[in-house]
């Protein structure tokens, strides 16, 4: 079943578009990756599924309604961001006890545990913590509410390599005990790609993939060898990057297809793609790379 489902999907602020024309759908109960470089608009994607902002045209249904002023969505959705915020007058012992005013499935046990295996101090105020503390209580927040749409924006922001690490762990356990559709977005792809099930790439406005993560990370491959030869073989072959490794020695990445296997009978090398690399070349294609800049 689908809980997302976007046609057309354009939002702009004032005169300049953000998202073009978008269409996808998010499968129910998955854990589904959106990738995009910074600016691209994964925020303003992840606020319209959330009911925060209206679009500016085209249509948005979350649970076959539109979710800007729906009540569904807001009660069945948490949003994690760093900039959540919760009443100033309470600690972090009193935001954990009220929590379940607010989320049908919120789990008190859960939300314990995780705060003493984080070291919080129930006395302690959310304004004061750290920014990697801030957001690992935010990340507690968003598991142990259990929402049928959780939604975490960027949600490792200043946390250290084991606390990430905890949070993907506890984010997957959690996961597979209460299944639940999961939007993440994150720059850390090679991290989370074991994680994640589907994966939703945006760029320039528009949708480049909306793809499995197996397809993702079979998506592409680079391929190595003398430049004459790989020329040759290219044709007309789109090429997602390419540089010289040698005075006569090239190596391009090129979308895996049939002709592929053939390249090794070319003497060409074939290595794969993972698939956070092939993501970065996606979405840089227009640019170039940073050794463009010291041409
Ligand atoms: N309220 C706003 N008013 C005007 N422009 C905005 C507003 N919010 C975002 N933008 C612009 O929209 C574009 C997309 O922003 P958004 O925060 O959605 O991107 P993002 O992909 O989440 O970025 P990052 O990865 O850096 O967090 C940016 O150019 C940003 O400056």
């Amino acid at each position: 079943m689908k809980v997302v489902a976007c046609r057309g999907l354009t939002k702009a602020y004032g005169h300049t578009k953000v998202l073009d024309g978008m269409n996808f759908n998010l499968e129910e109960n998955k854990i589904t990756g959106l990738i995009g470089r910074n600016g691209v608009g994964k925020t303003t994607l992840l606020k319209l599924i959330a009911g925060f902002y209206k679009e500016t045209s085209g249509e948005i249904k979350v649970w076959g309604e539109r979710p800007f002023n729906s009540l569904t969505v807001s009660a069945n959705t948490i949003f994690v961001d760093d900039h959540m915020s919760f009443a100033p007058a309470l600690n972090l012992g009193e935001i954990i006890g009220e929590m379940g005013r607010f989320y049908a499935n919120w789990n008190a046990e859960l939300a314990k545990r995780l705060f003493d295996y984080f070291s919080f101090h129930p006395k302690q105020s959310h304004d004061t913590l750290s920014k990697g503390k801030r957001n690992t209580f935010n990340m507690i927040i968003g598991l142990a509410s259990r929402c049928p749409l959780t939604i975490f924006d960027e949600p490792t922001t200043g946390m250290d390599a084991a606390v990430r690490k905890d949070f993907y762990r506890a984010l997957l356990k959690d996961y597979l005990a209460f299944p639940r559709t999961i939007i993440l977005s994150s720059h850390h792809l090679d991290e989370i790609e074991d994680l994640l099930e589907d994966i939703l790439l945006i760029d320039q406005g528009e949708v480049l993939l909306n793809v499995s993560m197996e397809e993702m990370k079979e998506y592409a491959v680079g391929i190595s060898g003398k430049e004459s030869v790989l020329e040759e073989w290219l044709l007309d072959r789109e090429v997602l990057y390419a540089k010289s490794i040698g005075p006569d020695s090239k190596y391009v990445v090129v979308k895996k297809d049939y002709g592929v296997s053939e390249a090794a009978r070319h003497g060409l090398t074939v290595r794969p793609v993972s698939a956070s690399d092939a993501c970065v070349y996606l979405t840089n294609k227009a640019k170039g790379g940073i050794d463009d800049v010291f041409k």
